[in-house]
């Protein structure tokens, strides 16, 4: 931490939002409890805490989207009410949502200026704006750019960009750099940093808390709905700063060891898959806890042109093994888990689970038969929302118990489950009947990863299975993810998080444009030598994967154990 890059934190400084005696209660939960927030102008200011802590729900406060029950909103030292977002962002307040609201066919211009057209109109007064705002901030974004020409990074300064356009002095962003490498995480902290000298604030909201230390001024640690302290990133360490949101001492982490065995669970070979959906074979859509199989045939693909998406891929995955895939989102990875859990079809190539050929197997099929699934996006794919906890406690569980007796569902079976898991997985609820959209982010997952581990899965796909998850949950995640590895799981991984990757991995393979282009020894590569081979410019400590002899070698039990 650079200390001296950080303004004086004095009585003096001025402060440009204050949140205090901030109290709102939920049917059954207090989110927030006499919570007091200060944030300085011209300072990043973290804000930190576990699961289901109060984070959101502060913001969510401070954005206008939800009203507390009491305490008061200053602005500039200037009492405010809220009772929108409208509101919110006409006093200067500017949210960055984790899951971008960017329209993918328009281009940046058009998505910056939708909805605040009478700003500076939607033609060149609001271009050169952009590019102002643009050049001011050292955001690199270019009006005309079509949005879904962009990566992620580039989209995350849209947005930005977007707030700042809207007027924002203070901007809230939520868990920015989940989605970032290494690299394009420096890229943001740059942007920060100039946001900061401009005299601009930054509310930042992270679970990474080596991150928070290096690019907060201070942080607001929040315990179960309270403000339980401030720190200030010179004095603290990442492992303080957990055991204060925690309230008490973190146990050390257990030291890996190899369970890697030579029977194969999965065996991938030259899989190849269309980006418009890919050929169908005969298998009517279902709809399924992976969500429904939209099977789009190549020549519907808009223009005739088939991309794609992953190109002859290969690989084995043995019993006792995780083997983890680097890359930069949407480099296959999604066609990939669509593939082996089913809701895709393979255009060519072969998928043998166990020693049998499962490629024309449906989803339901194959997760009878012992594949867990921890998908991409929990909203979408893992949960249904406005159902009760129990209920997602038996999506894509149907025929299986304890939700089933014989051809019966067995509800009592599945609500006593669900209280088993909220409880082992720690999972922060006023009851199994509260709806999954009633749970913070990190709850939501912990459920979904208590119940695909709750069928002793023989092969897990496992998508990003601690986002958004607190430190102490996700090593409790990474816990029994390993505890099931050492009885013989084996493990695909695919995480945006390279520490998760590289610490959970016993192999690991760099996907780019639908190939694996590389593999990795988990024990000696960095965070940024992963990061370099992800966005294509692999370094020397990574070898090159021919083929799948090559590929079934470098994931052989004799892989050294770490
Ligand atoms: N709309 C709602 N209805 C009922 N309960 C809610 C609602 N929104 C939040 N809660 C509850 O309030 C508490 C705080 O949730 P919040 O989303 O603010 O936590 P968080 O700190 O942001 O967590 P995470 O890090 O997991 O995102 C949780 O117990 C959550 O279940």
């Amino acid at each position: 931490m650079d200390a001296s890059s950080s303004p004086p934190l004095t009585a003096q400084s001025t402060i440009a939002v204050e949140l205090a005696g901030i109290t709102k209660r939920f049917p059954g939960v207090v989110a927030n409890h006499d919570i007091h927030l200060a944030v300085r102008k011209g300072t990043v200011h973290a804000l930190v805490g576990e699961n289901g802590a109060g984070k959101s729900t502060l913001m969510k406060i401070l954005y206008g989207m939800q009203k507390p029950d009491e305490g008061t909103i200053a602005i500039d030292g200037e009492q405010v009410g809220f009772s929108s977002p409208a509101d919110a962002i006409a006093r200067g307040i500017g949210m960055v949502h984790q899951h971008f609201m960017l329209a993918d066919n328009l281009t940046v211009l058009e998505n910056v200026v939708l909805g605040s057209e009478k700003l500076y109109g939607i033609g060149g007064n609001a271009r050169k704006k952009i590019r102002e705002i643009s050049d001011r901030y050292g955001l690199g974004v270019r009006p005309d750019s079509l949005v879904e020409d962009l990566g992620v990074a580039d989209r995350q300064r849209v947005e930005i960009l977007k707030v700042l356009f809207r007027g924002a002095k203070t901007l809230i962003l939520d868990e920015p750099t989940a989605v970032l490498v290494p690299q394009e995480v420096d890229a943001l902290f740059d942007n920060l940093r100039e946001l900061k000298s401009e005299g601009l604030s930054v509310i930042f909201i992270s679970h990474k808390l080596g991150e928070v230390l290096s690019v907060a001024d201070e942080i607001t640690v929040i315990r179960r709905g309270t403000t339980v302290g401030t720190a200030v990133p010179a004095e603290t360490t990442p492992r303080q700063l957990a055991e204060m949101m925690v309230g008490s001492e973190l146990p050390t982490p257990e030291t890996a060891e190899s369970t890697v065995t030579d029977k194969p669970v999965i065996e991938v070979r030259n899989l190849t898959v269309y980006a418009s959906g890919g050929a169908s074979l005969g298998i009517e859509a279902e709809p399924t806890a992976g969500g429904v199989s939209g099977m789009i045939s190549p020549e519907v693909a808009v223009g005739g042109e088939v991309k794609k998406a992953l190109d002859d891929v290969s690989f084995t995955i043995h019993a006792g093994e995780v083997m983890g895939i680097a890359g930069v989102e949407g480099n296959g990875q999604t066609e990939l888990i669509d593939a082996l859990i089913g809701t895709k079809n393979a255009d060519s190539g072969s998928i043998a689970f166990l020693g049998e050929d499962i490629t024309p197997w449906t989803t339901r099929k194959r997760r009878e038969s012992g594949v867990g699934y921890i998908p991409e996006d929990r909203h979408r794919q893992g949960l249904l929302l406005e159902a009760p906890l129990w209920e997602n406690r038996i999506l894509g569980h149907v025929t299986e118990a304890p939700n089933a007796k014989g051809f019966w569902l067995n509800i009592k079976g599945a609500q006593a489950d669900t209280r088993r898991i909220v409880e082992e997985f720690d999972v922060r609820t006023p009851g199994i009947d509260v709806t999954a959209a009633s749970l913070s982010g990190g709850n939501q997952q912990k459920l979904i990863v208590g119940r695909e581990m709750s069928h002793n899965p023989k092969f897990l796909i496992a998508a990003h299975p601690t986002r958004g998850v607190d430190v102490g949950a996700q090593a409790q995640i990474w816990d029994r993810i390993r505890e099931a590895r050492r009885e013989g799981l084996a493990v695909l991984l695919i995480s945006a998080d390279l520490d998760e990757l590289i610490g959970l991995s016993d192999t690991l393979r760099v996907i780019y444009n639908g190939t694996l282009v590389a593999d990795a020894d988990p024990a000696t590569i960095t965070p940024e030598e992963l990061g370099s081979a992800m966005t294509g410019a692999a370094s020397g400590h990574l070898e090159h994967v021919d083929d799948a002899e090559t590929t079934e070698e470098a994931a052989g039990p004799e892989d050294e154990a770490r």
